[in-house]
């Protein structure tokens, strides 16, 4: 059964955007031409269509001819305009996460659901500010808050937090879901500096453009945060946060580490034991922990469910192409189920 036609609406387009709607087209061309669509629902996805793309302050309205160079862009228009004009059924946010964005990412999610579209978003600026609201215009909107690509690009750790483990007792996340400090923290083990691993992770894609948040925990902590706000309802906007940062003196540490055949890996948790706090810490772990077999970018997080035993899902590594598949999936799931189901957190 083919998706109807749903316009998509595209909010940044950098490495992750540009990934996104490479991927819409490719499953809307494999549609057109009968071929298999991977789609999470058994539904092809051929109606996904890209109606305009959104940059810091230009805007393309997508023709037949696909996204046009940017010197043909037109400038920006309000968004509630471009909601009228494309008939969007889906609104996708692909812009920084930096705290000083958080406002405006927040004021276009609720136009968004003002205008009856499904948010799927792989920014975290404005989640981590303002999670209640977000959570409850969401809800009263019955429409998608798609949240997969914020908690570990590829990594399906939300979906397992929010659906999965419904019911589950579970007690506490352990996680390394910032797949930047990972493989930095990797490369400085084999002898690379940090400069020179921080390079590699920007030019993978997989660094922030400001990778501070990458590198002081900060993300790490952030993932975690929204992870808890779905498992246990914490207010992820007012948790406490406890970093380690990696720096230059994370090198001999890491080192020594691999040497002894453990690895140092920035570890986020959180736990009912503490209520309200997320820490980080930059942990040694040994061989046979489910977080010392990933290899950085891959992510990896363990949900502690008490009696039932601990649940890890790893893999699933951080890349603009990683993000773009998590949110790919979630607009797939608000087209094609219900979104009353796996909606709104
Ligand atoms: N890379 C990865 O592995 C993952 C990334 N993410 C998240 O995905 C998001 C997008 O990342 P990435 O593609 O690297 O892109 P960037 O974070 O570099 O954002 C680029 C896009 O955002 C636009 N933009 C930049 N500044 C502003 C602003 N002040 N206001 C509005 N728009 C702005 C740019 O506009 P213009 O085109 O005009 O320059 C561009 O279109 C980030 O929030 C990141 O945290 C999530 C999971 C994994
Ligand atoms: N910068 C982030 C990208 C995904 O959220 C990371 O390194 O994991």
């Amino acid at each position: 059964m083919m998706v109807p036609d749903v316009p998509v609406l595209l909010l940044g387009y950098g490495p992750v955007g540009m990934a996104y709607a490479e991927l819409l087209a490719r499953v809307s061309k494999a549609a057109v031409s009968k071929a298999a669509v991977p789609d999470v629902t058994g539904q092809r996805g051929g109606g996904l269509r890209l109606a305009a793309v959104v940059g810091r302050s230009a805007q393309c309205v997508v023709g037949e001819d696909g996204v046009r160079p940017r010197a043909e862009w037109e400038p920006r228009t309000p968004l509630a305009d471009l909601l009228d004009q494309t008939g969007a059924r889906v609104v996708v946010q692909a812009t920084p996460s930096h705290p000083d964005l958080a406002a405006p990412a927040v004021e276009d999610a609720l136009t968004a659901w003002r205008h009856g579209a499904h948010l799927v978003t792989a920014t975290k600026c404005h989640v981590l500010a303002d999670w209640r609201r977000l959570r409850q215009v969401s809800t009263q909107a019955r429409l998608g808050f798609g949240l997969s690509a914020t908690t570990g690009a590829a990594l399906p750790a939300a979906d397992v937090a929010r659906s999965a483990l419904l019911g589950y007792d579970v007690q506490a996340v352990r996680a390394c879901l910032n797949g930047t400090s990972t493989y930095v923290v990797d490369r400085m083990s084999e002898g690379m500096t940090l400069a020179e691993a921080v390079g590699e992770a920007r030019r993978r894609g997989i660094a922030e453009a400001d990778p501070s948040a990458d590198l002081s925990g900060a993300d790490a902590a952030g993932k975690v945060r929204i992870l808890a706000g779905l498992l246990w309802d914490w207010d992820v906007s007012t948790l406490d946060v406890d970093l380690a940062p990696v720096d230059e003196g994370t090198a001999a540490e890491a080192v020594a580490a691999r040497r002894s055949g453990a690895r140092l890996r920035p570890v986020a948790t959180a736990s009912l034991d503490q209520p309200g706090t997320v820490r980080v810490r930059l942990a040694r772990v040994e061989q046979g922990d489910p977080l010392h077999a990933i290899n950085g970018p891959e992510k990896a997080v363990s949900y502690d469910c008490g009696e039932v035993g601990v649940v890890t899902v790893s893999g699933g590594a951080s890349s603009p192409l990683g993000a773009a598949t998590a949110m790919l999936k979630d607009t797939l799931r608000y087209v094609t189920a219900d979104p009353l189901r796996l909606g709104a957190p």
